[in-house]
């Protein structure tokens, strides 16, 4: 029998096309519709990012207008969802609430988003101008406070930190979270993008492939991992023990949160910006978490260089997001649901893109259990005993 290649990651397999985002991992470039990711971090707004990535192009100044009034008008929540995340635990993990919470608000939709083109349109405005109203309003509800009301003159980060702290941001926050969500607003085929092409291709609508993108991105080796780079800074402390604490880690056959990514094999071009914000922001909250992560940085490059020589394996995009959103004074259990509302536009996206030109997705897997057997009658499964099954359990390579 011939033998089939089985590839469990597909890594280097091209499943599909797109014109939102190109990631060229060799030489460390990211862009969207062409637009150097290093240009629109300088010069560009996240309003007008999301509409390059929903109309495809970046706005004239009439159309920015007209986005934003869009969105002013979609950030509130339905209160039946407001009241729902009142009976949520308050221990529950923000991750968990705000992939309840997308789901919620499809409940209140006066009707089922039909397919359409101009119907996922206006459900992608509608979730790019609730995300962060739900992160907000979960941060407030679980810490024993009543949730803000989102503020009309403010552009869409300020409005978030203004949700969540009841405080007018200064400039140099908003501008951060601003650029922080540009820079994470798309990246082409990743896992919580493809989970939601794949959701989108069967068929099912804006929100449920959504909500199956934010399940996605809640892993430790996705978009969970900058929590855990702030556990990592807390533990190392100081900025002279990153080194023993690296090898330390290695030795354990651990991995460093932050560092490593499928695609970059230089260090991610979103990191530089990230790295001088978290500067920056550190500088003027005068916190000491950049000098850590920038020994802890430097400490990784040397000690992987000596224990994984020839790997590839550096700073990605996760790095220097837990310095910078810890500035900005939010949690690191939010840190991911802060990624969420950076990418919510390219997954909407993503999803339109999908069903302009579906296919539905569905691979194949290489079969490596048990040989057909008969049925066993119950009575002859307890003869037997708990045993192995009767024709064998089947193994991997
Ligand atoms: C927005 C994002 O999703 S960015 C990614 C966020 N995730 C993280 O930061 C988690 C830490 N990083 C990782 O786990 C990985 O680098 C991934 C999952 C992101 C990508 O890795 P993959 O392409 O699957 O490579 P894989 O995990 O197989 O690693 C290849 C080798 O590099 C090593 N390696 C990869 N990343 C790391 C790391 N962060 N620390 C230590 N070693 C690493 C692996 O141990 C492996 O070594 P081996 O061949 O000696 O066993
Ligand atoms: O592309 C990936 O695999 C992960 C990533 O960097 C992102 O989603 O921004």
């Amino acid at each position: 029998m011939a033998s089939t290649v089985v590839n469990p990651g597909l890594e280097g397999i091209v499943v599909g096309e797109t014109v939102l985002s190109n990631v060229e991992g060799d030489v460390g470039r990211l862009t969207y519709r062409g637009y150097d990711i290093h240009d629109l971090a300088e010069h560009a707004t996240y309003e007008e990012v999301v509409h390059l990535l929903l109309f495809g192009r970046l706005p004239t100044y009439q159309e920015l207008l007209d986005l934003k009034a869009r969105l002013v008008a979609r950030r509130s929540l339905p209160s039946g969802v407001v009241a729902m995340l009142h009976a949520v635990p308050r221990d529950a993990w923000p991750m968990d609430v705000l992939r309840t919470g997308v789901s919620a608000i499809s409940h209140f939709l006066p009707h089922r988003p039909d397919g359409s083109h101009d119907t996922n349109i206006d459900a992608a405005i509608d979730l790019v101008a609730k995300f962060p109203t739900l992160v907000a309003v979960w941060d407030r509800l679980r810490r024993g406070l009543e949730p803000i009301a989102p503020d009309s003159t403010l552009d869409h980060a300020a409005n978030f930190l203004w949700m969540r702290s009841g405080e007018r941001p200064i400039p140099a926050a908003e501008a951060a979270l601003d650029t922080y969500f540009i820079l994470l607003a798309d990246h082409s085929y990743n896992a919580s993008t493809f989970s939601a092409r794949v959701t989108a291709s069967t068929g099912e609508d804006i929100y449920g492939a959504v909500a199956a993108a934010v399940a996605t991105l809640a892993g430790d080796l996705h978009g969970g991992a900058p929590s855990k780079v702030m556990t990592m800074l807390e533990e190392i402390g100081l900025p002279e023990k990153a080194e023993p604490y690296v090898r330390a880690l290695l030795g354990r056959g651990e991995k460093i949160m932050g560092m490593g990514h499928r695609e970059y094999k230089i260090r991610d071009p979103r990191a530089a910006h990230l790295e001088r914000m978290a500067k920056n922001l550190t500088e003027k909250s005068h916190t000491k978490w950049y000098l850590i992560a920038r020994a802890l940085e430097d400490a990784s490059n040397a000690v992987l260089a000596e224990v994984k020589p020839g790997k590839p394996i550096y700073a990605n995009v996760e790095f220097y997001t837990a310095p910078t959103l810890a500035s900005l004074g939010i949690p690191s259990d939010e840190f991911t649901c802060t990624f969420a509302c950076g990418r919510i536009a390219g997954w909407s996206a993503h999803v339109l893109e999908q069903v302009a030109h579906n296919r539905l997705i569905r691979p194949q897997a290489t079969y490596v259990g048990p040989a057909v057997h008969p049925y066993e009658p119950i009575a002859a499964r307890n003869a037997r005993g708990n045993g192995a099954a009767s024709g064998g359990a089947g193994s991997y390579n």
